[in-house]
């Protein structure tokens, strides 16, 4: 799918599309996206100084029930009087799943400074993919610096967990404030293998079994907000059993864990709308720090869950964790499959291969 995105420019804000090879491929928006690109166009002038910055905004207008698509629009003109200065100001709104991906390549295929993810953590998994292609960083046609564009985020959606860890609100104003100001950090991402598949990235929490299948029914209930990790959990947990598994950590021998309840692997802290799973995790580590509960039936979360929110279940019984930069984790029993998913999003099932790429990304922090 072509990616298309519009640039906003300087002064009273007249916005052009932008004349480069990809934005000529441009597919016309959904209906419902195209009113919002109108709006924008009514607004603007335009400018393409070469030595502007290209900031390039991925919007998925659907995030948080479709809330994103709304503050987006209210958040416009705030982000022209903050950046349109120094900065070409484009914007792509996503026509479905996996769109941000593409969008991501092409931008930085092409150069961009920034590319922003502008949603929940669904949609930055997509935009932190579009780093990626076959099994590579995605480089800049013309610079040799494979990592010259940096990745942003303006968390809107319904969990955004991530920015949590950075201890971040669902504030887009204050994350403009951030992106004027420009603070750049590398970061962590994890890579997930599988067998005969492509590799898969996650920024956030990569997680197997009960937690995944929870995360798997909650996202058919986001429509009820934060309370679709309730209700995805409870779903989950009829007919739940906790399970053998075999990991090796870190390339070492096989071990068997018994009676899994859930396997986390955190590059960050928090997940299922403000658990704080793995409280250790930090994007800056170079390692993931990995949460194992086990044997836990279903009167220990209702006694327990207080501390998962807290992060302080590290201490509790059957709840154990470490820090690794590589984890296989298998599937003993032939029955069964054994849910995956990363950054919330439903991934397949066991066996997985999780590996961490240090400091990988520059992100606007
Ligand atoms: N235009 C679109 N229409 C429908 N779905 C889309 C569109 N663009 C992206 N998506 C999908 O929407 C899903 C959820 O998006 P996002 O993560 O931004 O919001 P959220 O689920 O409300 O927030 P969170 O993941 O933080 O709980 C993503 O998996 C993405 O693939």
């Amino acid at each position: 799918m072509a990616g298309y995105y519009y640039q906003i420019g300087p002064g009273s804000g007249m916005v052009s599309t932008v004349s480069k090879p990809w934005y000529l491929r441009a597919e016309l928006p959904m209906s419902s996206d195209l009113s919002l690109h109108r709006s924008i166009l009514q607004g603007g002038s335009s400018s393409s100084s070469p030595s502007r910055r290209d900031l390039v905004f991925v919007v998925n207008p659907r995030g948080a029930n479709g809330t994103t698509g709304k503050e987006w629009k209210k958040l416009l003109p705030y982000l022209r009087s903050r950046l349109d200065k120094d900065c070409n100001i484009c914007e792509s709104l996503t026509s479905g799943p996996y769109h941000a991906i593409d969008i991501t390549r092409e931008a930085i295929r092409e150069g961009a400074d920034a590319v922003i993810a502008v949603g929940g953590d669904g949609t930055l998994h997509e935009v932190v993919n579009g780093f990626f292609w076959a099994g590579k960083p995605v480089i800049n046609h013309d610079r040799e610096d494979a990592h010259s564009t940096a990745l942003g985020l303006i968390p809107l959606g319904t969990g955004s967990d991530f920015a949590r860890t950075w201890g971040w609100k669902n504030d887009p104003y204050e994350a403009v404030d951030r992106i004027v100001e420009g603070l750049r950090s590398r970061v962590d991402v994890g890579v997930i293998s599988g067998e005969n598949e492509e590799s898969h990235y996650f920024i956030n929490v990569a997680d197997i079994h009960l937690s995944a299948k929870a995360g798997y029914y909650s996202s058919r209930y986001k429509r009820f907000g934060n309370l679709c990790y309730v209700v995805g959990a409870l779903q989950a947990f009829m007919g739940h059993r906790n399970c053998d598994l075999r990991v090796k950590v870190n390339g070492g021998a096989w071990e068997i864990c018994s009676q899994v309840t859930a396997l986390c692997i955190g590059n960050a802290k928090y997940f299922g709308g403000g658990m704080r799973i793995t409280p250790n995790g930090d994007p800056r580590s170079g390692e993931f720090e990995v949460v194992m509960l086990q044997d836990f039936k279903w009167y220990d979360f209702i006694l327990k869950l207080h501390k998962l929110y807290k992060g302080t279940h590290l201490t509790v019984k059957n709840v154990s964790s470490r820090s690794v930069h590589s984890i296989e984790v298998e599937n003993i029993s032939v029955s069964g499959s054994v849910y995956v998913q990363s950054d919330g999003e439903h991934l397949g099932f066991l066996p997985r291969k999780f590996s961490i790429l240090p400091s990988v990304i520059e992100m606007i922090c």
